[in-house]
């Protein structure tokens, strides 16, 4: 199955939502007109609020309703699946970071709350942090999805693809300072897991970071097909899960393993 998939790499206001979704809405529009055949849009980490934790309380969409609304809408009008980064969601049992995805129709398909939440970004002490798996189907493909500092435990990424997924997306937002295990973690996932990785990172700066781009999409082989600079840009690029199966073939760490032993 072949998918084509763009990563939109954004700068983000700071504890501004209206500003940030009235942008995003419309790199995507762009994006459409000038990709007629693309699948799948894919957005970074806390695209709403950015990382404005202590305001979160204020500014968080109550429920998700603003993005099932605004950007469900959107998929269904551009007739695209939008992995819809991660938004801060407000709940009754707290404030989330979630991913969310909606399919063609405008429906919601899959949801995520990250799991790991990184104290050396304070999350902590304003997130709750999620209990489930995020798997989901896109156009029948098995996908998941996970949050930035989620690629920082292998253990939580194979038991997605234990599951079947064969596409990882990574929204985040992370900081220049550590750019190097960010590119190196990625593709260590791909290559271990075998699996494509699709990473939408933000560019830009916060109070407390500047961030650093590098958004990829990876093959199962670990190769780069393709990778942003430190600028607003979109990489598009089709991807085929045939190759999962390839590679897998090629060398089937899969039934090689030795669960009984670890
Ligand atoms: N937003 C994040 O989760 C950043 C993760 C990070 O900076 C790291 O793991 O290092």
């Amino acid at each position: 199955m072949k998918l084509n998939i763009a990563v939109l790499q954004i700068d983000l206001a700071f504890g501004d939502p209206v500003q940030n979704l009235a942008k995003v809405k419309q790199k995507i529009q762009r994006l459409v007109e000038k990709n007629t055949k693309l699948d799948v849009v894919v957005l970074p980490e806390l695209w709403n609020t950015a990382y404005d934790l202590t305001r979160l309380d204020e500014i968080a969409d109550p429920e998700g309703q603003i993005v099932q609304q605004e950007i469900g809408t959107l998929a269904k009008e551009q007739n695209i699946h939008i992995v819809a980064g991660s938004i801060a969601k407000k709940t009754d049992q707290g404030i989330y970071n979630t991913l969310t995805v909606f399919d063609r129709n405008g429906e919601k398909v899959g949801e995520y709350s990250k799991l790991h939440l990184i104290r050396l970004m304070d999350e902590e002490k304003y997130l709750t942090p999620g209990q489930s798996m995020g798997l989901f189907e896109l156009d029948g493909v098995p996908c998941a999805g996970l949050i930035c500092y989620d690629i920082r435990f292998p253990e939580w990424v194979r038991k997605h693809i234990l599951a079947g997924a064969q596409v990882l997306f990574v929204p985040a937002q992370w900081p220049l300072s550590r750019v190097k295990h960010w590119r190196s973690l990625l593709i260590a996932r791909a290559i271990e897991n075998q699996c494509y990785v699709v990473a939408c990172n933000r560019i830009g700066h916060d109070p407390n970071n500047a961030f650093a781009g590098h958004s990829m999409i990876i093959d199962p082989w670990g190769e780069i097909l393709a990778e942003a600079e430190r600028e607003e840009t979109s990489l598009v690029v089709e991807i085929d899960t045939e190759q999962v199966i390839e590679v897998r073939k090629k060398i089937p760490i899969f039934e090689d393993r030795r669960p009984e032993l670890y």
